[in-house]
């Protein structure tokens, strides 16, 4: 449904991606994850077409992304990016309205529709009750789970994320997670909790510095064989008791202390 082949971006005579490729199927989540810098959130505005390759192409449904105008592209494709809107002194619900942009004709103004969605909307993301708070003055992870409700209420097929779990206390992060899973949409996300990324991903693609090293399901790419040279960290897998997989981190070989946690679970 999404696929990007050969993909490079260059800047400054260096390629920040280098022949990257990737293919998401309808109704899957694939998890991108890699180390500061290693090029994720450049791949990933790529795929929106926010950023026209310098090598290679973004196909959506089949057409060249490069082709399509924008609000074909905003009707296909919802975005949660990493950083804040400008505050321009908005209400929650004015800002999560904007989700309906594409769908709008020529007309202004929103429509019972358009309304009834924001707040349904802000409902599935446990926002319901700050509707009309000002923007500016949510925390962190409201004003995340605000632009994920923007995203919700845009009901377009694919679901891009970058890094949607950044401000979110450990409940949010598992709720907003198995919110966009049980959506059934198509979803690329950006983790940079790999323990979130085992649980919540169907495949998993590894950057590092720009490319795309592994990619599969997590069991496949979350190894310590492929992860400890990314991130030089020492990686231990554990198996969970609901199926899927667990890792510990470590700064150095595993020391006595994380044996005994080792141990601890098995
Ligand atoms: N316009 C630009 N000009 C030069 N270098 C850039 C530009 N935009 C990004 N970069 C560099 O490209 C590399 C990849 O950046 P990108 O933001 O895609 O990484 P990331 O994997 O999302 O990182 P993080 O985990 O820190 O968010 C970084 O080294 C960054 O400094």
């Amino acid at each position: 449904m999404i696929e990007a082949r050969g993909l490079g971006v260059a800047r400054g005579g260096r390629w920040l991606i280098r022949d990257a490729g990737l293919r998401v199927a309808r109704g899957e989540v694939l998890g991108l994850i890699g180390p500061n810098g290693s090029g994720k959130t450049t791949l990933l505005r790529c795929l929106y077409g926010a950023l026209a390759p310098d090598a290679g192409e973004v196909r959506l449904g089949g057409a060249d992304i490069g082709a399509l105008p924008r609000r074909e592209i905003a009707r296909r494709i919802a975005v949660v990016p990493q950083e804040r809107p400008d505050d321009s002194g908005q209400r929650l619900r004015e800002v999560v309205a904007l989700g309906r942009l594409p769908h709008r004709g020529l007309m202004p103004g929103l429509g019972a529709g358009g309304a009834a969605a924001a707040q349904h909307a802000l409902e599935r993301v446990g926002l319901g009750a700050m509707a009309e708070r000002p923007f500016a003055s949510l925390s962190g992870g409201e004003a995340q789970r605000g632009l994920i409700a923007r995203a919700l209420c845009q009901e377009a097929p694919i679901l891009l994320l970058d890094e949607p779990t950044n401000h979110l206390d450990l409940r949010y992060q598992h709720e907003v997670l198995g919110l966009i899973r049980s959506l059934g949409l198509t979803v690329v996300i950006v983790l940079h909790d790999l323990n979130l990324a085992a649980r919540y991903c169907d495949r998993l693609a590894l950057l590092d510095g720009g490319q795309v090293i592994a990619s599969g399901p997590p069991e496949a790419v979350l190894t310590p064989a492929l992860l400890e040279p990314v991130w030089q960290v020492s990686v231990t897998t554990l198996p969970r008791r609901d199926s899927g997989l667990h890792l510990i981190f470590a700064e150095r070989p595993l020391d006595g202390q994380n044996q005994e946690l080792f141990h601890a679970h098995h």
